[in-house]
């Protein structure tokens, strides 16, 4: 199922929409096991592992040129060894589509 959230692009979000209710997207979560819902289901966050820092940095790289592709961006934290992925629909102050189609798009990135 993530593949087919991870084959979709991103659409334009200009805001004036409502964020996805708690339970739609709990739905969406199940199609990326592996991220949590946060700040009251507002965020999606996932933690990643690797070898070191520069493996680490590289995977930042490949998502921020991700990010910039399909116009939707995450806000990440890393160092040596490990990196956090957050998304959210900054326009809507929650969560959208967009935000679980980067996520499977990230997955499929960090598998790579
Ligand atoms: C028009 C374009 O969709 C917006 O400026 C995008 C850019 N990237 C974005 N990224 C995130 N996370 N939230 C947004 O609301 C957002 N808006």
């Amino acid at each position: 199922m993530t593949d087919a959230l991870a084959e979709k692009t991103c659409t334009p979000c200009r805001g004036g929409i409502p964020p996805l209710e708690r339970d739609e997207a709990a739905r969406y979560l199940g199609q990326v096991p592996d991220w949590e819902l946060v700040d009251d289901g507002r965020r999606i966050q996932r933690g990643y592992r690797f070898k070191n820092f520069r493996d680490a940095f590289a995977f930042v790289g490949r998502v921020a040129e991700l990010a910039e592709a399909e116009g939707h961006h995450p806000e990440i934290c890393f160092g040596w060894g490990h990196a956090t992925v957050s998304l959210q629909t900054k326009k809507i102050k929650g969560l959208h589509e967009n935000d679980f189609i980067m996520a499977a798009k990230i997955d499929r990135l960090a598998a790579a």
